[in-house]
């Protein structure tokens, strides 16, 4: 095992890291850092029963919910693991011909991919293959709350006890990191996705209002707040179908009903976080006192989720810098830096 890690770390310079997120892809390019950050989404078209793949990416994206018949806009990773394996890997695959441009002399890079902490053995061998036959000459993993972490400059190399929670489209991932390693870890299969289809069922159950994920997720976005604001907050004006006569119609909610379809899925990453506490070694919950909480991930950007965690567990809760990029970032450093070494995993 060291003697492949050496060899991984001495090799050429255009080695790859990749976030393969059930929202967004993230690509770090050694050296370069993060040079590609797309939704993970593919559009298939099927002509005569042979399926092609139209668009991946931004193009991919916006084509969801407005594709005709014989397109078909995929989301490949559901749940933070792969739901359609062959699609996942040709995305793999377009991306990193993407970032490797046409003048590459490095075809066959190494590459570094993160996995959730709860991914099945079968799972992360699925992960690895599509990256093998995406083209990678050797593929390692790394934990996703680990490099989360390192990107949030969390001192996950010391004996000191950290928490990080991770709150992406598909999970919600809690851990506690000590000397390279994660001490306790869980995974709630709640974030940002769950936050969109509770926005869409509210509209749908308090206003018989038909609105799509893209609508629910712009909402969440703009308007997303942990705690329902005491005035009501702002107004929101929404299109979609209504339900009773099919035709298109324009409604007004206020954010505080934004907090209310919310409280669901953020009381369960709350419970995440509970249960993680519950089960952390004495001597790490006490560094944790110290340390604090840090929130990563887009849904690390709802307004006011670091002040509501800090309500529910007394605790210090701060909000990395970049939270969408923090797992990319930890990603391409676990990659670049020795002082990582140990952290990736072969498979
Ligand atoms: N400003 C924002 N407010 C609330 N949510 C946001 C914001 N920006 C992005 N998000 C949400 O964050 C989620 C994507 O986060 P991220 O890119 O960290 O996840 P991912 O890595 O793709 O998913 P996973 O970790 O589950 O594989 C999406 O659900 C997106 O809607």
């Amino acid at each position: 095992m060291a003697s492949m890690f050496s060899r991984f770390f001495k090799f050429g310079s255009q080695n790859i890291a990749i976030d393969l997120g059930t929202a967004n892809t993230l690509v770090y390019v050694q050296d370069r850092g993060i040079v590609l950050n797309e939704p993970s989404v593919v559009a298939i078209e099927t002509i005569n029963g042979i399926k092609k793949v139209k668009a991946v990416g931004d193009d991919a994206k916006m084509m969801m919910g407005k594709t005709p018949d014989n397109i078909e806009a995929i989301r490949p990773m559901r749940d933070g693991v792969i739901a359609d394996i062959e699609v996942a890997e040709e995305m793999i695959k377009h991306f990193i011909r993407k970032v490797q441009g046409r003048k590459s002399v490095m075809r066959y890079p190494e590459i570094v991919i993160c996995v959730p902490s709860g991914s099945t053995s079968v799972e992360r061998r699925a992960i690895r293959d599509a990256a093998s036959n995406a083209g990678a000459s050797q593929v390692f993993l790394i934990l996703e709350p680990m490099a989360a972490a390192i990107g949030a400059d969390m001192p996950v190399t010391e004996p000191v006890g950290s928490m990080v929670v991770d709150i992406g489209g598909g999970t919600t991932e809690v851990a506690v990191l000590s000397l390279r390693g994660l001490a306790y870890t869980t995974s709630v299969r709640v974030g940002g996705d769950k936050m969109d289809e509770a926005i869409v069922s509210y509209v749908r159950r308090h206003h018989n209002l038909l609105i799509g994920e893209a609508t629910a997720e712009r909402i969440k976005k703009d308007y997303g707040i942990a705690t329902i604001p005491a005035d009501g907050g702002e107004t929101i004006h929404i299109k979609g179908r209504d339900l009773v006569n099919g035709v298109p119609k324009e409604i007004t909610i206020s954010q505080a009903n934004v907090a209310e379809a919310l409280s669901e899925p953020i009381g369960a990453i709350v419970e995440g976080v509970r249960i993680a506490l519950e089960n952390t070694a004495p001597e790490l919950a006490a560094d944790i006192v110290d340390q604090g909480i840090v929130l990563t991930g887009g849904g690390a950007l709802i307004r006011g989720l670091d002040e509501h965690l800090r309500e529910e567990t007394g605790l210090p809760v701060s909000v990395a810098e970049d939270p969408l990029s923090c797992v990319a970032l930890g990603t391409g450093r676990a990659m670049e830096d020795p002082i990582y070494r140990g952290v990736l995993m072969t498979a």
